[in-house]
């Protein structure tokens, strides 16, 4: 830890010596709190961090609009326009990796879900499905199975390594919720928890805000800040000793998620492919997703915030959107790309400007709750790194079947969970009713199956089917075939089991 005069002489380089004004106010354990804090902040860089903030603020940067493309229809793998032969071999291919245990999967889950409005990580979130299941029980039931098709496969005990970045906000309670749920039966050691780093926010005129006498107002510095904790919590090297070559990178709260997709990893790996990143046609123009396209001739993504409203909203002869390859945060990385970023790339990432409401002590001493923005929370995006691939593929996905975001509270007609909860159960429906079963409502009438994903809609049959007993609708029909079932139908590994025993007797 530094000295209170080491840490003063810093901040006053950095023209920051207000952040020590209220000090004589503060007791001996706050002192000494925040002192150990401000000895964790990067000190030299504090001056520019807050000067580049300031410049942002005073020009916010010109729009990519001038430059941008739609990526060719061509150079985009799509699951809808493939061919069954082309998908199983990629699938194929994507098992044979995971069960060498070439493959691991990366949650990132340092945000805030401020939209969601909880105050605990979203991962952690119950969106009400008939067997209560939370997003990170689901996505480790996820693992377990894929772990089990890879093995069934090639008679191999293999595992797919769960890397999950969180930040100062979700990391204590994220491994507490690990640790007493039993890890969700997977094995502890195969989960790699780390931290990403935290910057000050800062007022528009370069000053750091504090948020409370002893406190200054910090933020996880963006999803792309993935890549200075891979190095500071040396990641990539927990990757080679476990011989992970290709990294499935995914955001917390899509409840469809497909963790280490055997079809996309086994496209990526075919195409030789360094980077990529799936999408689905977007829904409408001002959708929240970042669209993927060309800027100046190269591959990359233009986050919904940044892109112009005239421009999202061009169409091509068909009426269909010009650029409608929406980005779903589900991302492929080779380790040697990764490798190159972390040594060569990762200072040149572009910093995003947001402006945002951020409560703090004024010069008096008074805590205020500001109603409009006055402060700069700088974020590096995960997506920054596609200009330097060397070969940058994109896949495209049926959203209904991958994409169903948790963003918002109940109320909100996207994106909620109520419209996350009814695109699992429909899709459950659509795999159950694909496997020849008849499902019926309470009142004994038969459910037909739907692609339901607005809040505003009827909800489809409370049938749930557990990531353990099927991960993609495979091997439901041995299970289901010519049988008529009662909703709420919970079909778990138990009541698999007792299924299967009863079709053997047949
Ligand atoms: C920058 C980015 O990727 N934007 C994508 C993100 O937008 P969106 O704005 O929805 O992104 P979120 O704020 O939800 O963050 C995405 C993910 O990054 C994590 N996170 C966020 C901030 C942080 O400092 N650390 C961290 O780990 C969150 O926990 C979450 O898992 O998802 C959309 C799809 O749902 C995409 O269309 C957007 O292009």
């Amino acid at each position: 830890m530094l000295s209170l005069e080491q840490v003063k002489q810093s901040l006053e380089s950095a023209g920051q010596s207000h952040i020590l004004q209220f000090w004589p106010e503060l007791c001996e354990g706050e002192r000494r709190a925040f002192l150990r804090e401000l000895s964790q902040l990067d000190l030299k860089g504090l001056e520019d961090h807050c000067e580049g903030a300031a410049r942002a603020a005073a020009s916010p940067s010109a729009s990519l609009d001038l430059h941008i493309e739609p990526v060719s229809p061509e150079s985009i793998g799509s699951t809808r326009k493939s061919d069954k032969e082309s998908l199983a071999v990629w699938e194929n291919e994507g098992l044979l990796q995971i069960s060498e245990n070439g493959v691991g999967v990366l949650l990132l889950a340092g945000g805030q879900g401020t939209r969601l409005g909880v105050q605990y990580p979203k991962g952690m979130y119950n969106v009400g499905l008939p067997s209560s299941k939370t997003l990170y029980q689901i996505q480790a039931e996820r693992i377990h199975k894929i772990q089990e098709l890879a093995d069934r496969k090639h008679d191999s005990k293999c595992t797919v390594p769960w890397y999950i970045m969180t930040s100062e906000f979700t990391l204590a309670p994220t491994q507490k919720f690990f640790k007493e749920n039993n890890y969700f039966g997977l094995e502890p050691s195969n989960i790699v928890m780390f931290e990403q780093r935290m910057i000050p926010a800062v007022t528009f005129d370069g000053k750091v805000i504090l948020q409370g006498k002893g406190k200054i107002a910090m933020a996880p510095d963006g999803n792309g800040g993935l890549y200075q904790a891979l190095v500071d919590n040396e990641v990539l090297e927990d990757m080679k000793k476990r011989g992970v070559e290709y990294l499935h990178v995914y955001c917390v709260d899509n409840i469809l998620v497909k963790m280490a997709d055997p079809v996309f990893i086994g496209f990526c790996v075919s195409k030789g492919a360094d980077c990529g990143a799936k999408v689905v046609e977007k829904a409408y123009p001002a959708e929240p997703v970042g669209v993927v396209c060309r800027v100046r001739g190269v591959s990359q993504v233009v986050e919904y915030s940044e892109i112009q409203p005239e421009t999202a909203e061009l169409r091509g002869p068909e009426g269909e959107l010009v650029y409608s390859a929406g980005n779903i945060c589900n991302h492929f990385f080779t380790r040697a790309f990764l490798q190159d970023v972390a040594e060569t790339y990762k200072g040149q990432l572009k910093q995003h400007v947001a402006f945002k409401k951020v409560p703090f002590v004024d010069t008096c001493g008074n805590q205020v709750k500001p109603s409009k923005p006055n402060g700069i929370k700088m974020e590096k995006f995960v997506f920054d790194v596609f200009p330097f691939s060397r070969n940058f593929v994109a896949f495209e996905v049926v959203r209904e079947d991958e994409f169903s975001p948790l963003k918002n509270a109940d109320g909100a007609a996207t994106d909620s969970p109520t419209t996350a909860r009814n695109s699992l159960l429909a899709q459950h429906c659509r795999w159950a009713t694909a496997a020849k079963a008849t499902l019926l409502d309470e009142r004994g009438n038969t459910f037909a199956s739907t692609a339901s994903v607005s809040a505003g809609d009827n909800p489809p049959a409370q049938c749930e089917i557990s990531p353990l007993v099927s991960y993609f609708g495979e091997g439901l029909e041995q299970l289901l075939k010519g049988r008529t079932l009662p909703t709420p139908l919970i079909l778990d590994e138990k009541q698999a089991k007792e299924l299967q025993a009863q079709s053997s007797c047949v």
